[in-house]
């Protein structure tokens, strides 16, 4: 059956030793869409992060994504099926180069698609193309060095090219500029824009400057249910997101 959405979240539930994280969320994405999720501390930002990629199973829901259930595949499944998240810092390997970062996302995600993989052509196309997203972020000339000793801000241009490495069509991203200056955050909003053309963005993000430069449409989470989606001129305006924010103020 055709779907209008890229990524369609429906009535998603997860409970950590009995207490309710995710009680509810729906939230639906359309293909070519950037949009951002907000929310208080402990909302269940990384929790629906987490479940949509497989990482967490959830309770009750299912995750479409093109129509097909992902609910029960695993990461790596997930991934295959098109649906990249973003990796931490902390899980790029700091002693392997740029390069070879990038190239084990490539293998770990074409790795099982092709039953001819080790054939040296598709191992040279996946070096090929390693380098090729490395000029898309900006890195090209840093192919050969450890990640390790990459600048913060490169090492977080590094995480979105092992993440966009197998062109997925679903992107999730969390806090992409957290840690970066203004001028740093300013470049990865225009890389992240560039390379999102045309594709799924669903991102966490606190710095509300990034989140009105990027998305077309926030999502704000509270509670563990997506009380709005809307744009951003509206979710300015929309009281229950007003009086979130505001009483956070009060008693935060
Ligand atoms: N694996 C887990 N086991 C137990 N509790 C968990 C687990 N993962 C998340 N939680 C709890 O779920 C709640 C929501 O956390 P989550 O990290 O999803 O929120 P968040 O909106 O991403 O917050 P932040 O903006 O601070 O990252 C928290 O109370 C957290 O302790």
């Amino acid at each position: 059956m055709s779907t209008p959405f890229s990524l369609d979240m429906q009535g998603l539930t997860k409970a950590f030793d009995g207490s309710q994280i995710l009680r509810g969320v729906d939230l639906q994405l359309h293909p070519g869409e950037r949009c951002a999720l907000i929310g208080p501390n402990g909302a269940g930002k990384s929790s629906l992060f987490n479940l949509v990629s497989g990482r967490y199973r959830a309770d009750s829901g299912r995750v479409l994504l093109y129509g097909r259930d992902i609910t029960q595949c695993s990461p790596q499944q997930i991934n295959r099926q098109g649906l990249a998240r973003s990796f931490q810092i902390t899980s790029l390997f700091p002693r392997l180069t740029a390069f070879e970062n990038v190239r084990c996302a490539l293998l770990w995600t074409l790795g099982y698609r092709y039953a001819f993989w080790r054939r040296l052509g598709q191992l040279h196309d996946a070096s090929a193309r390693a380098q090729a997203v490395l000029e898309r972020v900006g890195l090209g000339a840093r192919a050969q060095v450890p990640a390790g000793e990459l600048s913060y801000a490169e090492q977080r241009a590094l995480e979105l090219a092992v993440t966009i490495a197998a062109d997925a069509a679903v992107i999730l991203l969390d806090e992409p500029t957290a840690g970066m200056s203004r001028a740093e955050s300013a470049a990865m909003v225009a890389l992240i824009r560039e390379v999102t053309v045309g594709k799924t963005l669903l991102m966490v993000e606190h710095d509300m400057q990034v989140v009105f430069d990027l998305a077309d449409r926030i999502a704000v989470m509270d509670n563990g249910r997506v009380i709005a989606c809307d744009s951003a001129e509206r979710i300015r305006a929309n009281q229950e997101v007003q009086a979130l924010y505001l009483n956070r103020r009060r008693h935060g």
